[in-house]
């Protein structure tokens, strides 16, 4: 399986402490990867670092083998890396059809300004109809945004992260916030998002991300200190006795 983003020796400081730390991971192109730790083991500051929106002080990231280190996050975006929209960029005025048709229009840029209002209008609107369709969010296309159950909200986010068209998938605590029944909505989403886009994963839920996972990089101090399957990553003594402090009934 080739690799579509290397991230080598990411090093992060806030003052005297290393939120990443020497950090190597890859991404295998068509994989979702869970990223597991404890809380403040840096894995939002990671993920932060990927999409450009946090620069590391040492270390390199490369997607398809083009240093990006230095790229905006406008830049990353365009290079096909997705970060999820986060509530507060919704325009809850806004139909939900809309909001996806912003992100859509962000992704074409200025290409439109010299079209038609018709024209650009299904421009925008088809694949905003067909990213409602893929996060299954059709049937509240004209629905204002601000109505959405926060469920819905979260599915509203990740139809227009689609919008943009992404390769690379990053999702930061998707189900943070869910019910049980939103969760296991967004599991299965993700179920077929899995192949299309290569996905990295920061969840606190295990279930979800054990279950949904190709392979797994637990954080421990801003560090690596494992990547294997979820299988492999459920026996590995040094994730239990650093991460897990021992206890086979974690997991
Ligand atoms: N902007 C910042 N300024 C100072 N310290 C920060 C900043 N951002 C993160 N940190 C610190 O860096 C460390 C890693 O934080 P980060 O949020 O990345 O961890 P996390 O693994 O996502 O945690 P959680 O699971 O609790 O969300 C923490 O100790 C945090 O306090």
């Amino acid at each position: 399986m080739t690799e579509i983003m290397q991230v080598q020796n990411l090093v992060k400081r806030y003052g005297a402490l290393a939120a990443t730390n020497d950090l190597n991971m890859t991404l295998r192109a068509g994989e979702l990867h869970g990223v597991i730790g404890p809380n403040g083991a840096g894995k939002t500051t990671f993920i932060h670092q990927l999409a450009g929106e946090v620069m590391p002080d040492q270390g390199r990231i490369f997607l398809d083998g083009i240093d990006i280190t230095g790229s905006s996050v406008d830049e990353r975006a365009l290079n096909g890396i997705g970060r999820s929209y986060q509530i507060t960029s919704v325009f809850k005025d806004f139909s939900v059809l809309e909001n996806v048709m912003l992100a859509v229009q962000a992704r074409q840029g200025s290409s439109f300004r010299f079209w038609s209002t018709a024209s650009r209008d299904k421009r925008l609107s088809e694949p905003a109809h067909e990213a409602l369709c893929q996060v299954q969010l059709s049937h509240a296309a004209q629905r204002r945004a601000g109505a959405l159950g926060y469920g819905e909200m979260r599915q509203l986010e990740i139809a227009m992260t689609l919008a943009m068209q992404p390769r690379v998938l990053l999702l930061d605590e998707p189900m943070a916030g869910m019910s049980q029944q939103e969760s296991a909505r967004l599991v299965d989403l993700l179920h077929r998002l899995k192949g299309q886009y290569s996905i990295v994963l920061v969840e606190h839920d295990m279930d979800a991300v054990f279950a949904l996972a190709d392979r797994i990089t637990v954080l421990l101090y801003g560090t690596a200190i494992a990547c294997d399957t979820p299988q492999a990553i459920q026996t590995n003594q040094e994730v239990k006795s650093a991460y897990l402090g021992d206890d086979d009934d974690e997991f």
